[in-house]
């Protein structure tokens, strides 16, 4: 299933904020860590949140999959507003809607790769369509190890287990934090392969947090934090021009 695009379509929002804000703590140990972002994330497309450490994007991302609450603003998935749903309806949401893939793994040591794939499906009380199961696990390369704990597995192969079971539930959106921030650059690139080809062949939605500029060289679009604010995005990045722009970034954080 390759997603069509139609040139000059307009693009269709998988998840915005609207004037997002996050404050930790209070008084003179308060922290802006967001100041009011306002920001869409387009449907199909593998977008990146890059900026010096302390910029916000953990929290960005945290506050727009609904892991973290805010302190001022509005959240959407799809249609959904995050932010003015109660608890419960926030863990459904959370499961049915949104995939997650970690910078540790965060797979389960007594469970196979398979088990651990269908794990979020098992706890929805859903089954996995067969054929989709093969696609993914084919377009993963993960076939002869679906027996394998994770203790089994490389770092690389744990995560592509962890994106195969962020993927197989068809979310509507995927967050990722710092996939590769564990792995050598080789297993990165099969991870970010991967992803690439999700968006590209599966039509899926990636936003993903990195401080890698090869990392963010395969996505369509660089979303760039300092601050606490977006302060500028890029669209098709390289990863030289990714270096370039963060480098001024960096210098005007004094990093
Ligand atoms: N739980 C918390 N309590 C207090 N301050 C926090 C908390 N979480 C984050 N912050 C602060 O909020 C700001 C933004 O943090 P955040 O983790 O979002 O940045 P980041 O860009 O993801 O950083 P890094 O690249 O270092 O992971 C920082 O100043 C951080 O110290």
């Amino acid at each position: 299933m390759t997603m069509p695009i139609t040139p000059g379509a307009p693009a269709v929002v998988a998840a915005r904020t609207e004037g997002l804000a996050k404050v930790y703590g209070r008084g003179d140990a308060q922290v802006v860590a967001l100041g009011g972002v306002s920001v869409a994330l387009n449907a199909h497309e593998f977008t990146a949140i890059m900026g010096p450490s302390g910029s916000g994007k953990s929290t960005l991302m945290h506050c727009a999959a609904g892991l973290d609450a805010v302190t001022e603003g509005k959240v959407f998935v799809g249609d959904v507003e995050l932010t003015a749903l109660k608890e419960k309806e926030l863990t459904a949401l959370r499961r049915d809607k949104i995939g997650f893939i970690f910078q540790a793994f965060n797979l389960i040591p007594t469970l196979s790769a398979e088990e651990n794939i269908l794990l979020p499906l098992s706890i929805a009380g859903r089954k996995p369509e067969q054929a989709w199961f093969d696609r993914v696990i084919d377009t993963v390369g993960l076939r002869e190890r679906l027996g394998h704990r994770p203790s089994e597995l490389s770092g690389g192969q744990q995560q592509r287990v962890a994106c195969a079971r962020a993927l197989v539930s068809r979310p509507e959106i995927i967050f990722a934090d710092e996939p590769t921030g564990n792995l050598d650059s080789r297993s990165s690139r099969e991870v970010l392969d991967f992803l690439r080809r999700s968006v590209t062949e599966f039509g899926q939605t990636i936003v993903m947090v990195t401080h890698d500029p090869v990392a963010a060289g395969f996505t369509d679009r660089v979303l760039f934090l300092a601050d606490g604010q977006v302060v500028d995005e890029m669209r098709n990045p390289s990863a030289d021009r990714v270096l370039e722009r963060m480098a001024h970034l960096d210098s005007a954080a004094g990093v």
